[in-house]
């Protein structure tokens, strides 16, 4: 199999915080969300990836090279952080002529459709833009040079529901052609519930699990019933339970979801929450 991105045993060492040994892998031609909370290590793993910060100690392939020796590399990974990028007298047709400049690849056309599409002046300095105007701009110049891998923290964030799903409609096209592969960060669990393959969890600088999103949703149930009812349960099998003055909720591994009981699916935010309750 070729990967976009193969992490081996990571560690990145901060006065209070320590990305432990984080080791994961994204196949090429799918995507891969990255969750955790807060402060979790989300944006350092991402810095890391693309060699932005130095690493302690570890292994990083991008498209099966190093891009500390492989300055080509840069050419074909559309970058999309946080925080907007752009000094802020810049307007998006001065963002044009500089981009040309800086990629070899750079379709300066693509980048004008891509305003077009967005609704972006192309005349007004970024200073203006709302912050959903600055991540559609980032996302334009992620787009227009010859990206094989798209890596974004948080490219949703602070966007309206109608222009994420216009963004998550695009990254899904993004991936039709199997060379495209895409590793973004998101609080908005939804989202990469609607368009990921993959799920990799930080929690505390640790990876907790990273795998097909499909065979995490099945593999457990979100069980409601009676205390116990969930006594009877194997706690080996039980990931995370919340009582309320209402009952008893558990996420428990399907198989061991004794008949009878009501169940529901759970969605990717009831995992997080229930493992990271468990792990505190
Ligand atoms: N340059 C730095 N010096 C010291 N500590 C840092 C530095 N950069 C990040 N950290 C610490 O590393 C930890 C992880 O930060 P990071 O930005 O990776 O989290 P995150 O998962 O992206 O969080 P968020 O969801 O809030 O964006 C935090 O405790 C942060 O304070």
């Amino acid at each position: 199999m070729n990967y976009a991105i193969e992490i081996q045993n990571l560690s990145k060492h901060y006065p209070n915080f320590t990305l432990d040994n984080l080791s994961l892998a994204l196949p090429s031609g799918s995507i891969m969300g990255f969750i955790g909370e807060n402060g979790a290590g989300k944006s350092t793993t991402i810095k890391l990836i693309l060699d932005l910060i130095h690493r302690d100690s570890g292994e990083i392939q991008v498209m099966g090279q190093d891009l500390r020796t492989c300055e080509d590399l840069k050419e074909h990974i559309g970058v999309v952080m946080d925080e907007s990028s752009f000094p802020d007298n810049l307007r998006p047709r001065e963002i044009n002529t500089i981009m040309a400049n800086c990629y070899k690849t750079w379709d300066s056309a693509r980048f004008n459709a891509y305003l077009s599409t967005f609704s972006l002046p192309s005349n007004q300095p970024v200073k203006e833009f709302s912050r959903g105007m600055g991540m559609k701009l980032s996302i334009a110049v992620a787009l227009s040079h010859d990206s094989k891998l798209l890596i974004l923290d948080e490219p949703t964030s602070g966007l309206d529901p109608i222009v994420r799903n216009e963004l998550l409609d695009l990254f899904l096209d993004f991936i039709q052609d199997e060379s495209h592969s895409i590793f973004l960060s998101s609080h908005i669990l939804s989202d990469l519930e609607k368009i990921c393959d993959y799920i990799a969890f930080i929690h505390g600088g640790k990876l907790l699990f990273c795998e097909p999103k499909d065979v995490l949703l099945d593999r457990y149930r979100l069980v409601k019933c009676s205390e116990d009812d969930l006594q009877a349960i194997d706690s080996a099998f039980v990931a995370g339970k919340r009582r309320s003055a209402f009952g008893t909720e558990a996420l428990v591994l399907k198989e061991a979801v004794p008949g009878g009981l009501v169940t529901d699916r759970p969605t990717i935010e009831d995992i997080m929450l229930y493992c990271v309750k468990e792990e505190d």
